[in-house]
């Protein structure tokens, strides 16, 4: 019956196959990743996408449903690609994991996440204050603080082998180097300590001089054990360097060159050995010598910043050590936030109010980076050897344009060694003279670093033929879920949100269990590949966070995904805030419409209060000191999410059940204390119960969108009335640093 549907794909036809399946989920973690194969897979085990076996059985199910889809012509077919890297499903290619977290996720007895809507429509849309009460504040959620459950996760464990969590002392010194590794921050330059390195001045992307250091001095650097000079290509580091350190010596892991995809003998079957002849560099990377010195000063300013970040961060870590060993709690608790000795420590953004639109850097932030090395950085396992050089764009054939963002522009291209496809991001650098976007920066630095399914991979970065472009090579994926859901006649069944949310909390799981938070989550950056992946994008707003709670701006996140805290003026946000935004996408996914399409944030606001009613002290303690609260709001004391998602409809509205409602509640939760995690999500009893996610490999395709659509479409729509003009600015200011891709 549904056969056409926006992929012409009968869905009833799985859905039965779905409910046979024998799901016992119990807890996904970023170690389940059989579980989540498993469920995703409808509990087949058998069908694994890093088994050969089950591939190819699996093709074979595939060929044969293709060929009753046939006449429908929109079937994927997921047997022909090779799921090969990060895309290979969540049981391959997941690459080296850092993310090894030694925190199990909590096992949950069957039932006891049963649904505590029950008759939510009688509460809700009678106006019970009671019953509003009880929506609004999450009540089902445990009363512990995101923050708290996060804390106890201390990241020093995550990267740790029970051998290694056994040395504290070491531990300590690891966790703030090894495990807490370095974004490439510009520091200014009163900070820089005096070590024998001059400063170059970059400007940062809000015209503000800053500092680089540039080492002029590698032996004073090499006093300390993250010696520069060790960053000469004839030092190798990593792993074996670490390894000789004597026990017990605080030892600064640097950057893994041997870990490097750009390392020799790394990803590179062509490359014997490291290079380490500059002149061989340039050679193999087919860049004129002036070129390659000037992608390797460039490069080497980058990774600059990363050693300027762990001296700074060893320094920190020995004061922290000090510390500690002075009057450390014996709780063994540990917080990254603490390395910085500045736990009472807090800044206060005095910035104003800049801009409502999306995208919006603060200053906060740029001098939250240029002071707070005491946040958890990413880990180094695929730090790039950026002394190494990097391919010329003009390995690349253009393909089309995909995209314009704010931060980028999108291209389709083709690899002309290997044939492959894949999307550029060239970084946008209007401001080069203003020095590399900082934006970008901690983009390359986090997708480099991160390595999930569920995040879109970064695979190298090149730069055009004139520096001042720099791109990132990333997996193309056909869709974004904004783009797609225009294109679609109805939205997403159940099951198909299902998986979509499944592979997005995982994806935010990681994250935040890596001390990430992605402040931009919207359909837009949630991209789709014709094998049913779902992957993160766009992490040009994301950033590292800590405890203690710092202010950071509170101009993140798009308007309509904005969570009530940011848009009330809080400057003190974590995790929750992402939680809101997946609240407000997984609304979008069942209902193919934005949930709260606000023009400003005033309106943003009162669209929310209409539909989840006007929140109190009552329901969200401290909600009557957010800065914005002296606003008069609509009062409105019901909520009717349940109005717009009820269990049934004859309307047509989007249906969800008791237990999808709960779930969707607790996202939207105000209080972003209760609000619910990613981890407690993905254990959500909507995710077992009828009908089941549908697997990946059976979720519909849907025809390419053409190049440039989706942005153009996108600004069509936009709330934003200067959207269109800004589109065309952007065209006129497009510069052609990139050849082709210029
Ligand atoms: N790997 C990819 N494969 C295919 N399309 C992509 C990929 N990465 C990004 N895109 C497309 O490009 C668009 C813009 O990308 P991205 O969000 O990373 O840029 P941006 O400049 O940061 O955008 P924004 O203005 O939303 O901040 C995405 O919405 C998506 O449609």
């Amino acid at each position: 019956m549904a056969a056409s549907r926006h992929g012409g794909y009968r869905d009833n036809e799985f859905r039965d196959r779905e409910s046979n399946f024998d799901v016992s989920r119990r807890g996904f973690n970023n170690n389940s990743k059989q579980e989540y194969d498993k469920i995703t897979n409808g509990g087949r085990d058998v069908v694994r996408v890093g088994s050969k076996d089950a591939r190819d059985r699996l093709s074979l199910k595939q060929k044969d449903i293709r060929d009753r889809e046939a006449p429908n012509g929109s079937y994927r077919s997921s047997s022909s690609k090779s799921d090969s890297g990060s895309s290979g499903g969540c049981s391959s290619g997941l690459g080296p994991r850092r993310c090894e977290f030694s925190v199990k996720t909590m096992d949950r007895e069957p039932g006891e996440l049963s649904s505590e809507s029950g008759s939510d429509d009688d509460g809700i849309e009678s106006g019970s204050q009671e019953k509003y009460c009880e929506v609004a504040t999450g009540e089902g959620n445990r009363a512990r603080s995101p923050l708290e459950r996060k804390r106890k996760f201390s990241p020093i464990v995550w990267n740790q082998d029970d051998s290694e969590v056994n040395n504290l002392s070491k531990l300590r010194v690891v966790t703030a180097v090894t495990t807490l590794p370095p974004l490439p921050i510009v520091r200014l330059s009163p900070n820089v300590p005096d070590r024998g390195v001059e400063t170059h001045p970059v400007k940062n992307t809000e015209a503000e001089i800053l500092e680089l250091p540039t080492v002029t001095n590698p032996p004073l650097l090499s006093e300390s054990p993250v010696g520069l000079h060790s960053l000469l290509p004839e030092q190798r580091w990593g792993n074996e360097q670490e390894a000789k350190q004597p026990e017990g010596e605080d030892f600064i892991p640097t950057h893994n060159i041997s870990s490097s995809r750009w390392a020799s003998g790394d990803n590179s079957p062509g490359d014997e050995g490291e290079i380490n002849d500059d002149k061989e560099i340039l050679k193999r990377r087919k860049l004129s010598p002036e070129l390659g010195m000037r992608v390797r000063n460039k490069m080497l300013r980058l990774e600059e910043s990363n050693i300027e970040d762990f001296v700074e961060a060893r320094a920190k870590s020995s004061e922290s050590e000090e510390r500690s060993s002075r009057g450390r709690s014996s709780s063994g608790d540990y917080h990254p936030g603490n390395l910085s000795g500045k736990d009472d420590y807090m800044e206060i953004d005095g910035q104003g109010s800049r801009s409502e639109t999306s995208g919006y850097h603060s200053d906060t932030d740029l001098e939250d980076d240029c002071r707070e090395t005491s946040e958890p950085p990413v880990p180094p396992q695929r730090v790039v050897n950026m002394l190494q050089g990097c391919r010329s764009v003009d390995e690349f054939e253009r393909l089309n344009k995909i995209d314009e963002g704010t931060y980028g522009v999108v291209f389709r291209a083709k690899d002309k060694k290997t044939g492959e496809i894949v999307a550029l991001k060239k970084v946008k650098m209007e401001k080069e003279k203003e020095g590399f976007p900082l934006t970008s920066l901690r983009e390359i630095n986090i997708l480099l670093s991160f390595h999930h399914p569920s995040i879109v991979d970064v695979k190298e970065v090149v730069v055009g033929s004139n520096l001042d472009s720099i791109f990132m090579v990333m997996e193309y994926m056909e869709h974004d879920l904004k783009g797609l859901m225009e294109g679609m006649k109805q939205p997403f069944s159940q099951s198909e949100v299902k998986c979509l949310m499944l592979q997005l909390l995982e994806g935010v799981k990681y994250l935040h269990d890596n001390w990430v938070l992605h402040r931009d989550l919207k359909t837009s950056n949630l991209l789709l590949n014709n094998r049913g992946e779902l992957k993160i994008c766009d992490f040009g707003l994301a950033r590292q966070y800590g405890s203690p709670l710092k202010p950071y701006t509170h101009l993140v996140v798009t308007l309509w995904y904005r969570a009530p805290e940011l848009l009330l003026g809080t400057k003190q946000y974590s995790t929750a805030i992402d939680m809101w935004s997946l609240g407000c996408i997984m609304a979008e996914l069942l209902s193919k419409e934005p949930l709260f399409n606000g023009k400003t944030e005033f309106e943003q606001l009162d669209k929310i209060f209409r539909i989840l009613g006007t929140p109190n002290e009552t329901i969200w303690p401290g909600f009557s000191e957010l800065p914005q609260v002296k606003v008069n709001f609509v009062k409105n004391k019901c909520n009717l999410l349940r109005k717009k998602f009820p269990a049934t409809s004859f309307t047509g509205s989007p249906v969800l059940s008791d237990s999808g409602f709960d779930l969707l509640n607790k996202l939207l939760t105000y209080d972003p204390e209760k609000r619910i995690t990613a981890e407690e999500a993905l254990n959500h009893e909507w995710f077992r119960e009828v009908p089941l996610p549908k697997s990946k490999e059976f979720m519909p395709t849907f025809p390419a969108q053409h190049a440039q659509d989706r942005r153009m479409r996108r600004i069509l729509k936009s709330p934003d009335p200067l959207a269109e003009q800004h589109w065309k600015e952007m065209q006129q200011g497009e510069s052609g640093t990139g050849g082709i891709f210029g």
